[in-house]
């Protein structure tokens, strides 16, 4: 007998879909969210293929589930995730599903007003309420209660008195409808051909993806909006990415400015009912336009007409557990799935984006220079071998001069160091014992202000002691190195009358701290500015004069392919915060070797030849973008099985022409959270198909036993 069998993917690690039967009389389309019997419980699962077949043996689907269902398009991008990264199907899909969280209550909102009736006792608080709501209006309780200035109680009495009446309020709208044309920026004649460039290629038939390289302040968000207008104006949507989207609130209020309203957020701080809505608007096709951070990529919209991606560059894009994705790359596929034009903006692009520039996959549209004429900042270095500097300080004489000179005009002065805490190292003076994480192979890094010794791996916090662990002396311990607290406390002391602040992301008072301490930069209520990568990027401080590196060498020496690359964008970022006002910037880079090629590049503002040079150095390697890596990472709870394994893995890797695989290794960060860990790296040619030689080889490795993984990373961006 035959009936309707649906192929059901389940959101979790499993790589094949489950067949059920479909019950008579239920309607069921590809894409739709339903409820399966699996094993002994009900889970939610999404309608994958349907087809006719004998169902007879199968169980059967138990219903639909209130949510949208998924396009064929979002269908199709989660399974290229999959075949692409080597995920299970379902891993991808969980990705796309997991957002929704449909269990928590709606929060509905009441509102308060005036019923007419007078209580029986009137104190003066009672009065007050009265006399505020005498105006008819439907308010919170919260704000009738801080407008009367009485405790919410008070509030209360009365609706039991009857004399307040309860109303529940209007939803507000899951997001507000951007207007193309409702005040567009006067553009500067570049700018202009910029977004012109960009809004000709949104009609072309397959429209391209598009390098918008622009220099430091050269105003490339202007551009790219002008292409998110023309998306709007086409009826479609539109996706901004960012890589930290929790800390634009500049960013919302320019597109609030532009469009007259703001974008429809997502990222994880969005919860609830409202993150529903919004997930609900944008398969409906009612939100218009969204910004989010890289997680954006897997919702469902209905008909997406734009994808920009912004900061292109940063690392933050990739996501290093789970499903192992880089969202800039995927975006591409999701644009070339959906037929969606692509913008990839960036002052610094990657280099890979760069190369494709040059193979012809990508346009480049450029923005050589500055907004409204501002120069770009004067970068010189200071050369750490020649200054002197006192014990346990570090900024150099020459840094203190020209600090000196920028206050005393009234301007701002960032102090950069890309390192939190207050010292990287703490050791015994008596016996040399270094404080050491637990879980993983790492230094603790002290962190003064919470009194505590941090590992920056896994989280693990102990108070500093007071006495050493290991030998019991007492007051022994010292800090090693600089970390940006502990550049607060020399600042602190070197300029005591400045107001001064450290930035760090991890600072007490979480991300609504850190908006309003930016936007106290903004408006020039600080002079000095002590902060990590967090203020590197993005920012626009108008009172900003002088930037200083103080310690340019720090990326310079890991063992990653990309250091010299990630490096020379950090920097160029961080300097880029100088002089965007009216007032013209210089930076300063402390290092120990000014003469190293990204140093050099930096100060002479040549990144065309750093950015040839460093290609060539690519190629040679037959590194990405001219080769391919995948990293295989080998992890137990004892160091024998993970190394036993991946000794196991290597042995069936049968490389054919064109693949190496290297290792198995140690990883660089042998321990992580209590699992010891080993690499394996397979380096391949670039025209080598690479997940099948992958697949190939898995199917061929044993079994894995035991509390053993092995997590795969096509693409990886981090080698420790
Ligand atoms: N057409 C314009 N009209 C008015 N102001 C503009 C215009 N274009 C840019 N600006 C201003 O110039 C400054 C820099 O612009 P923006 O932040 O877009 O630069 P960017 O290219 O993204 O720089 P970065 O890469 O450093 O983040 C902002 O204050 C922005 O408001
Ligand atoms: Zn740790």
């Amino acid at each position: 007998m035959t009936s309707h069998v649906a192929d059901v993917l389940i959101p979790l690690a499993l790589d094949s879909t489950y067949s059920y039967a479909v019950p008579d009389g239920l309607a069921l389309k590809e894409g739709d969210v339903v409820q399966v019997p699996l094993a002994t419980r009900e889970v939610v699962g999404v309608v994958w293929g349907l087809r006719e077949g004998p169902g007879g043996n199968f169980k059967k689907v138990t219903g639909v589930v209130d949510s949208p269902s998924l396009p064929p398009k979002m269908r199709k991008f989660l399974d290229w995730i999959a075949w692409y990264t080597l995920a299970p199907k379902g891993s991808a899909l969980a990705m796309g599903l997991k957002l929704v969280d449909g269990d928590r209550p709606e929060v509905v909102r009441i509102g308060v007003k005036l019923a007419g009736r007078l209580p029986k006792r009137m104190t003066p608080a009672r009065q007050r309420v009265v006399e505020a709501a005498q105006d008819g209006v439907v308010r919170l309780k919260s704000e009738l209660a801080h407008l009367a200035g009485v405790s919410a109680g008070v509030i209360d009495g009365l609706i039991d008195e009857g004399t307040l009446e309860t109303v529940a309020l209007l939803q507000e709208p899951v997001a507000e409808i951007p207007n193309p044309d409702f005040r567009k920026a006067g553009l500067s004649d570049g700018q202009q051909a910029a977004a012109d460039a960009l809004v000709a290629s949104m009609h072309e038939e397959h429209p391209p993806v598009t390098l918008l390289e622009g220099v430091t302040g050269s105003g490339k968000t202007e551009v790219y909006f002008e292409a998110v207008a023309e998306a709007v104006r086409q009826g479609r949507q539109a996706l901004i990415l960012m890589p930290e989207i929790a800390l634009t609130a500049q960013f919302l209020d320019r597109f609030a400015a532009r469009f007259g309203a703001k974008p429809a957020c997502w990222h994880s701080g969005v919860t609830g009912r409202k993150r529903e809505r919004l997930y609900a608007g944008i398969a409906s096709g009612e939100v218009k336009v969204t910004a989010g951070a890289r997680s954006a990529l897997f919702l469902p919209y209905k008909d997406l007409g734009l994808i920009v991606v912004d900061e292109e560059h940063e690392t933050a894009y990739k996501q290093d557990d789970g499903v192992h994705y880089h969202a800039r790359d995927m975006a591409v596929v999701r644009g070339r799935i959906e037929n969606a034009p692509v913008v990839l903006a960036s002052a610094t692009p990657s280099i890979e984006s760069r190369v494709n520039v040059q193979r012809g996959r990508y346009r480049h549209v450029q923005l050589p220079e500055r907004f409204g004429g501002r120069q770009m900042p004067q970068i010189r270095a200071v050369d750490l071998r020649r200054e002197t500097i006192a014990k346990g300080r570090w900024l150099s004489p020459a840094l203190n001069l020209a600090i000196g000179e920028t206050l005393e005009r009234g301007e701002q002065v960032l102090l950069f160091l890309n390192r939190r805490g207050y010292a990287p190292l703490t050791l015994c003076r008596a016996c040399a014992h270094r404080y050491e994480c637990p879980n993983c192979s790492a230094w603790l890094v002290e962190h003064r202000f919470r009194r505590s010794l941090v590992c920056h791996h896994c989280g693990h916090v102990e108070r500093t002691p007071h006495a050493c662990v290991s030998c019991g002396s007492v007051d022994s311990l010292v800090p090693c190195g600089p970390g940006v607290e502990r550049i607060a406390e020399e600042v602190a002391e070197t300029y005591p009358d400045k107001r001064s602040i450290v930035l760090s992301s991890d600072m007490p008072g979480g991300t609504e701290r850190l908006r309003q301490e930016l936007a106290a930069i903004a408006a020039g209520e600080v002079d000095i500015v002590v902060g990590t990568q967090l203020v590197a990027k993005g920012h626009n401080f108008p009172l900003m004069t002088l930037v200083v590196v103080l310690d340019a060498d720090i990326g310079l020496t890991s063992g990653d392919p990309r250091a010299a690359e990630r490096t020379f964008q950090l920097l160029q970022q961080v300097t880029g915060r100088a002089g965007r006002g009216e007032k013209p910037g210089r930076a300063l880079v402390q290092t120990w070797q000014p003469d190293h090629p990204v140093i050099a590049a930096l100060v002479s503002g040549d990144a065309e030849r750093f950015y040839e040079e460093e290609t060539r150095v690519r190629e040679m390697a037959g590194l990405p973008p001219f080769g391919r890596l995948a990293s295989l990472i080998v992890s137990a709870e004892e160091r024998e099985s993970a190394e036993a394994h991946a000794r196991a893995m290597a042995l069936v890797a049968q490389p054919p022409p064109g693949v190496t695989v290297l290792g198995p290794a140690e990883a660089p960060l042998a321990l992580i959270r209590g699992r010891y860990r080993y690499r394996l790296l397979v380096k391949t040619e670039r025209e080598v198909d690479l997940q099948a030689y992958l697949r190939d080889w898995l199917a061929r490795c044993p079994k894995i036993r035991g509390n053993t993984r092995v997590s795969i990373d096509v693409d990886p961006q981090s080698f420790l």
